[in-house]
C-alpha cells in the first residue's frame, strides 16, 4: 500500500507535530506563534540570548532537529521562560507565558504520553 506523505514522516516527527498543535491551542492570542520583534519589544534581542517560538519549533521538527521528546520540551520551556524573563510580572505576556507553561507541561506528563507507546523509547 502507498503511504500518504504524512505517514512517511518519522514517528517522532509526527508525535511532535501533534504535541505542537495541542500546545499552540493554549496560545489563542498567538503571542508565541512567531519570533518576538525588537520593534515591539525594546531590547529584546539583548536580554533574551536564545529566542524561541512555535514557528521555529515547527521548522526544527521539519528539519528533524529534535532527536528526542526532551529536546522538544526544553524548547517549549525556553520559549515560556524567555517571556517570563523579558516581560514584568502582571503584564499580559508574562501571565500568558505562565499559563501556557503550566497547561503545556500538563499535556507532556509521562501519564499523558505513555499511551503513545514505545515511540518515546
Ligand atoms: C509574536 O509576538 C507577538 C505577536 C503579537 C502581539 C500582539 O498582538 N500584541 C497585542 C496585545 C497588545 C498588543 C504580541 C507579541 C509579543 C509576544 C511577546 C513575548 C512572547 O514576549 N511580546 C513581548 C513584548 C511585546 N509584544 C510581544
Amino acid at each position: 500500500c502507498v503511504l500518504k506523505a504524512s505517514q512517511k514522516r518519522r514517528p517522532l516527527s509526527r508525535l511532535l507535530e501533534q504535541l505542537l498543535r495541542n500546545l499552540e491551542k493554549r496560545d489563542p492570542h498567538q503571542f508565541f506563534a512567531w519570533p518576538v520583534n525588537d520593534n515591539f519589544a525594546p531590547g529584546y534581542s539583548t536580554i533574551i540570548k536564545k529566542p524561541m517560538d512555535f514557528s521555529t519549533m515547527k521548522q526544527k521538527i521539519d528539519d528533524n532537529e529534535y532527536k528526542s521528546l526532551n529536546c522538544f520540551i526544553s524548547d517549549f520551556k525556553l520559549m515560556c521562560n524567555n517571556a517570563m524573563k523579558y516581560n514584568k510580572p502582571g503584564t499580559v505576556y508574562h501571565k500568558a507565558a505562565r499559563r501556557l507553561l503550566h497547561a503545556g507541561l500538563k499535556q507532556l506528563t509521562p501519564q499523558k504520553l505513555r499511551p503513545l507507546g514505545d515511540i518515546l523509547t
